[in-house]
């Protein structure tokens, strides 16, 4: 399972372009601040639409400029991950890792709730509100969600950065195991170099340019 990315969108005074193949393991986007790196997994994820290119993941045609495919984000089957977990906060932890799950097609389906939960180690969460997280907790949770919302990948945008340095390890972890144990492609961002010598196999620049 691999993505093909080749998208052009101008966003005020910028040109945003991003041409590259991001197979199974962990694609890092680089790249200086601006360049573009949210954008490209919003173009990825449904929630940006590019002015030009196509997005495709394993063969399946996600967004097509040309042949004006642009299938709804809630119908990408991509899991994606926020700096901040962005967690329903008036859902209680259960509510909130089933939310993707119930809108999911059965067959989409490839975990349950108790597989999730056990791969994270958050049982004893289940029962919490949002607010009553820790940072790490949170982005366990976050993740327990994108994955039960049958994703056939992982969007990841500075995941960690909200996250207690001592915490952070933790959740690296997490994210290696997603990457070797359950072989999801995970697209990734994030200014940390050790974070991202840690994790990456792949590493794709995203340049600036100016209009
Ligand atoms: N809605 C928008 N309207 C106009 N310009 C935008 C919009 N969203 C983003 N931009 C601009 O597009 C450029 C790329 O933004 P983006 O957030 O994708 O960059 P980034 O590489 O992820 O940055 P950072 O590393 O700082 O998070 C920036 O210059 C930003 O100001």
């Amino acid at each position: 399972m691999s993505f093909d990315v080749d998208v052009r969108k101008r966003l005020g005074g910028h040109l945003i372009e991003a041409r590259f193949v991001a197979p199974a393991g962990l694609t890092l986007l680089s790249g200086p601040s601006g360049a573009g790196k949210t954008s490209v997994l919003n173009m990825m994820a449904g929630l940006l639409r590019p002015d030009e290119g196509h997005v495709t993941i394993a063969g399946d045609m996600l967004f097509d400029a040309a042949k004006a495919i642009d299938r709804p984000a809630y119908r990408r089957r991509l899991g994606y991950v926020f700096q901040d977990g962005r967690l329903f906060p008036h859902l209680r932890v259960r509510a909130n890792l089933l939310y993707g799950y119930r809108l999911a097609l059965p067959e989409d389906r490839w975990m349950s709730l108790e597989e999730v939960v056990v791969f994270l180690g958050i049982e004893h969460l289940l029962i919490r509100w949002p607010h009553s997280l820790s940072g790490g907790e949170a982005q366990r949770v976050a993740i327990g969600r994108a994955l039960l919302s049958g994703a056939r990948a992982l969007l990841m945008d500075e995941p960690l950065a909200s996250i207690d340095p001592a915490r952070r390890n933790e959740i690296i972890d997490v994210i290696l195991r997603i990457r070797d144990e359950l072989g999801l492609p995970i697209v990734y961002v994030t200014h940390n170099p050790a974070e991202a010598d840690r994790l990456a196999t792949h590493r794709v620049e995203i340049s600036p340019s100016f209009l």
